[in-house]
């Protein structure tokens, strides 16, 4: 526990000095390797996220979605209960400001996705290894969404400078399935 709590400190310290040019430059990659994996082509709806605090930025991804006529949807979080609900959002223009600073899609229940219905979700970290385990901000959100919606395709984003050799996986830890970097595209 102590050695995981110390590498999100750490690596939430590497993310940090990215400058927001290698950000631009990174984030705009890994859309582009998204945007044509057939993962991405398949899938008519998808769980994306708004990027905090020096996340990989997704929205150019985002914006290709739509043009392919795909579903986007957000995470909303429930921190009473550490849970996530979902909406679909049709512009970003749409969102507001939530939890730990996230901008998030209002609760509109004419909005809301049934999350077990989405074929993929992906997923922002503080690290992952390539096992594809990842590390969080230690909410568990994804742990329990993953847990409990099953069947999605799981795939994380990262620097490379986020992939390290273990991230302490615990049993409740729910791996990925992919792993998308600026380079390349593993497939644990
Ligand atoms: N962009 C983005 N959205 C996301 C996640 C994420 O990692 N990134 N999450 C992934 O799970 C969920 C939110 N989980 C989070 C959990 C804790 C903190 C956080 O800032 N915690 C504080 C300490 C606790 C507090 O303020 O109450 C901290 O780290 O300083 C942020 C997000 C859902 N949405
Ligand atoms: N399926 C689950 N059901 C109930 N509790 C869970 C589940 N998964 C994880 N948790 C709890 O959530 C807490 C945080 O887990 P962990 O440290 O793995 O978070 P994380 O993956 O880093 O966070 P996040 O997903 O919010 O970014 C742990 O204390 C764990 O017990």
């Amino acid at each position: 526990m102590i050695t995981k709590k110390k590498l999100r400190a750490e690596m939430i310290l590497v993310r940090k000095q990215l400058s927001p040019q290698y950000i631009t430059q990174s984030s705009q990659q890994i859309s582009e390797k998204l945007v044509q994996s057939s993962f991405f082509i398949d899938a008519d709806v998808i769980l994306f996220y708004m990027a905090i605090r020096s996340e990989v930025d997704l929205r150019a991804a985002m914006k290709s979605a739509w043009q392919l006529g795909k579903q986007i949807a957000l995470p909303k979080v429930n921190p009473k209960e550490r849970t996530m609900n979902c909406y679909r959002i049709d512009s970003f223009s749409e969102l507001e400001l939530g939890s730990y600073g996230i901008v998030e899609p209002p609760s509109d229940p004419t909005k809301e996705i049934d999350p077990g219905t989405i074929p993929l979700v992906i997923v922002p970290g503080v690290a992952f290894d390539p096992l594809g385990f990842r590390l969080g901000y230690g909410g568990g959100y994804y742990d329990r969404f993953f847990s409990k919606y099953t069947s999605c395709i799981r795939v994380g984003v990262a620097y490379p400078e986020q992939i390290v050799a273990t991230v302490y996986p615990e049993s409740h830890d729910q791996p990925m399935h992919l792993i998308v970097t600026p380079q390349q595209i593993f497939n644990v």
